[in-house]
Order: C-alpha cells, then structure tokens, then sequence
C-alpha cells in the first residue's frame, strides 16, 4: 500500500482593505465578523480585515473598527504589501472612488465594487486594467444589491442568447411606490424614510430620477448581450412626476405602476430604457413590494429567468460584497464581463421612438369648455387613436385630472402629442406617459 499523500498545507488568509465604511461597508465588517468560520470553512482560508479606511474615523458608527488598521490615505491603503483585495464602497463614477479602483487594479490587486455609477461609465476601462494585470474585477452588489444576478447571468445562464432584460432596479424607487400604494406616506416622506433606512443614494436624485437604474441596467445590458457598456444610449424618466391619481387609475386599470429598466437587442439595435410602467396586476414585477428588486432575463435554451429579493440596504449589498470576497479566496473568477472586453461588440443605439405599444396617459386640465376637444385634436394630429378615456370629475392637484389609455402606437407619435398639450395654456404641468407593458 502507498503511502497517502501529505495534507496540502493551509492556504494563507486572504486580506482585505476596505475603503468607505458607511451603510455598505458597516455591512461588510458585521457579516465577516459573523459569519467569519463559515466564511472561512467554503473560501477554503480564512478572510481577514486588515485595513480600513473612511473620510471621518471619529464617527460613531455603532461598530467597533479598532481591531483594523486605519488608514487616513488610500493610497497608503492601496499599496500596503499586506492587502490582497481592495473593496471600495466610497460611491461616485469618479473622484476618489475612480482613482482608488485604477490604483488597486494597477497594483495588481483584486477589487470588488459596490459603485453601478463608476462601472457603469468607467467599467470597461477597469476591466481592460484588470485583463492587462490579470486581476480580479468583481461587482455583485452594484447590480440589484443583494440578488446575485451578475453571478447568475455571468455562469449559470452563460450558454445562452439572451434577447432582453428587464426588471426592478432601484430600491428606493420601489419603496416610494409601495408606500403611495398603500395610501399613506407622501412622496416626500417616503423617499426620506428609504434615506434613513440606508437604500438611498448619497444624492437621491439619482434615485428618483432612473439614474441608478440606468446605470445598473447599462451593466446588465452589457453582461446579457455581450455588448459595450454605453450608459450614454440608457434613456432615464424617474418617478418625479407621479401624482397620487396614477397610482390610483392604474390599479383601476388592473395594473401597478413599477420603474422599469429593460434592454432589448434585436435587428435594430439595442435599447435601454428605465421608465415608470405600468404592469400588469398579475405579472410578478406586479407583487415586488418595498426595497426588493426583480430582475427576468430571457435566455433562447433556459427560458424565463426571475431573480428576486433586496437589492439595498447594509445586510443584503454586504452579501453580495461578501460572496464577490469568497470567490477571489477560492480563486474563482474570469473576466469581469463574461468574455475579455476586445471580444464585446458595439450594437447601434435602436429608435426608441419607433417601438410599439399602449400607453397610458395623464392630463391635468382646466375644468372649462373646449378642453376636451383640444386633446381629441392632438391626439388626432399626431395619429393617436384612444381606447378609453377617464375623467372622475374630481378636482384635484389645482385642475381636473384625466386618463387616457392609447391603442398600440408608436412611442414616438404619443409624445408629439403631449408636447403639444404641453403647450396648451389650458393644461396645468407636464403630461404624464406610461407604456402599458405586456409581458
Ligand atoms: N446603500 C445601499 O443600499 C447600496 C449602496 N450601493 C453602493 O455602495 C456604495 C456605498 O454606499 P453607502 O454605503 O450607502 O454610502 P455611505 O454614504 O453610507 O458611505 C460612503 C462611505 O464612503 C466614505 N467616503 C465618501 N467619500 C469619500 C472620500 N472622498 N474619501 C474617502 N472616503 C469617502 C464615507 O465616509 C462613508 O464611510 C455606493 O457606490 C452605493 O451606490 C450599492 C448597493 C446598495
Ligand atoms: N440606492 C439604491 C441602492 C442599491 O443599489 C437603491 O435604492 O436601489
Ligand atoms: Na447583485
């Protein structure tokens, strides 16, 4: 009988630098610290913090950080010969951020990121950094926080053609909705009680207005097509003009109003749009309540793939940090978008314009003579034929509000519509127009 071989001697401990300890990375040291055996047990080594760094290392952030080095510079904590993995959850496209991941990829350390805004204008540029120095570039939780849908689409739905992506994308958005649903907190409040529950954007216009999830659709658009990340050809329209009345006469629709980011590639080109819908009350996008996000990708072999569950908050995004963590501990990872960037192609921006559906659309008028007439007139002039037409006869929002719903028509067409009810000086405020998603 030969002799068994000798144990393979315990790999070292994988070490971490983490920069930006706010609602994110105060996540990140509160999983590693308690999950730490288990952690250790599956990344086959232990994980160990070694450095931290934030801009006030006097704030009380109802943890305790002494265990860890600080570190006042990071480029201190970059080029620290102790630190393997460089996880930056300081936020921004640029700045600090951009310049902490390209020098953290330029030392050939790995880097995870929580940043959808820096991957989505700066990410082919850090995975080129990463390719030249073979270096891992990991970005879970920058898409849909803690569904680990860029894993999902990255390796398990890998093999097949994915012709569109579509799907919740921002926490905060989703919140504010679900509250209106519910007919109690106003906007306002609402928005601010998804800020102190830490879903928010350090500058929640980004929220509001579709930008994050412009910038996490650009990522997954170019994930599922294999195409270059162009957050420039994302079109955004947030939830800043809802009223309450939308939310109402949608779900006497036998619908529910969602922010929607879809992608689509076709013989057209690809499109990226992220817009309020509204979706059927029977669709699961339907049902998603609160900060959750969903996400369904549609692959040729696999079907209907539909991904749900928080996409932010400290818990869930520290998860997604966390399991990015593990694989670069087990030496897991490939190219950060599924193939090296010199193999992703550029898809023509598609006609937005020239897409086909039922809208929804909501006027606020004058209560006086004629004002029907003048939007009947619009309508036909621009060659929108109307299905139906809501007006309650109440008063609000300083005019009386009306809904119409669109036969299938092109985009395009609805909207010289509106911009030329716009102008009316019979109709209060802008228009408001929401595809009718059939999905
Ligand atoms: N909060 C959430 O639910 C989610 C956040 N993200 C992303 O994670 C990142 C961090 O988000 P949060 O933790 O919510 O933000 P935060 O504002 O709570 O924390 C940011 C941290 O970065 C530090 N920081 C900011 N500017 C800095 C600078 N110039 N130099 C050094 N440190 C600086 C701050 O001191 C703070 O510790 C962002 O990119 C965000 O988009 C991603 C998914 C979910
Ligand atoms: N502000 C974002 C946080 C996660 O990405 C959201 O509300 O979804
Ligand atoms: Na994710």
């Amino acid at each position: 009988m030969s002799p068994s071989p000798a144990p393979a001697a315990p790999r070292p401990p994988l070490r971490v630098a983490l920069a930006g300890i706010g609602v994110v990375g105060g996540g990140v040291v509160r999983l590693l610290e308690t999950n730490r055996d288990l952690i250790a047990r599956r990344a086959g080594r232990s994980i160990e913090i070694v450095a931290v760094s934030a801009r006030d290392r006097h704030k009380d952030r109802g943890i305790d950080l002494s265990p860890y080095r600080w570190e006042d510079d990071m480029d201190a904590l970059v080029a620290a010969d102790d630190v393997d993995v460089v996880v930056e959850m300081i936020g921004g496209a640029d700045g600090s951020a951009l310049t902490l991941a390209r020098h953290a990829l330029g030392a050939g350390k790995a880097l995870v990121t929580a940043n959808k805004a820096m991957i989505a204008h700066h990410g082919l540029s850090l995975a080129r950094l990463a390719e030249a120095k073979d270096t891992p570039l990991k970005y879970e939780a920058a898409v849909a926080g803690g569904i680990p849908v860029i894993k999902a689409i990255r390796e398990g739905a890998s093999a097949n053609l994915i012709a569109r992506v579509y799907g919740i994308l921002n926490g905060t958005c989703n919140y504010i909705l679900t509250q209106m649903e519910r007919g109690g907190a106003s906007f306002a409040d609402a928005l601010a009680d998804a800020q102190a529950e830490g879903y928010a954007e350090a500058d929640p216009t980004f929220d509001v207005d579709g930008i994050d999830a412009a910038h996490k659709l650009s990522i997954l658009a170019a994930l599922c097509f294999g195409t270059r990340l162009d957050i420039g050809a994302v079109t955004a329209n947030g939830i800043r003009g809802l009223i309450a009345a939308d939310i109402r006469e949608a779900e006497a629709l036998g619908h529910r109003v969602r922010l929607i980011g879809m992608a689509e590639r076709d013989q057209n080109g690809l499109y990226q749009h992220v817009q309020p819908c509204l979706v059927p009350a029977d669709h699961p996008l339907a049902y998603v309540p609160g900060a959750l996000n969903a996400v369904v990708a549609e692959g040729n072999f696999v079907g209907r793939l539909f991904f749900e569950g928080a996409g932010a908050g400290a818990g869930p995004t520290a998860s997604a940090i966390v399991a990015d963590i593990i694989d670069i501990a087990r030496d897991e990872y490939g190219p950060a978008f599924a193939m090296p960037v010199d193999a992703l192609d550029a898809a023509p921006v598609a006609d937005a314009g020239a897409r086909v559906g039922k809208h929804y659309v909501r006027l606020i008028v004058e209560d006086r003579i004629g004002v029907l007439a003048e939007i009947a007139t619009a309508m036909r002039d621009a060659g929108v034929s109307i299905e139906s037409f809501i007006q309650r006869g109440t008063d609000e929002e300083d005019g009386v509000v009306i809904v119409l719903v669109t036969h299938e028509g092109p985009t395009r067409a609805i909207e010289a519509a509106l911009a030329a009810l716009a102008a009316s000086d019979h109709v209060v405020g802008t228009p408001m127009r929401m595809p009718i998603l059939a999905l």
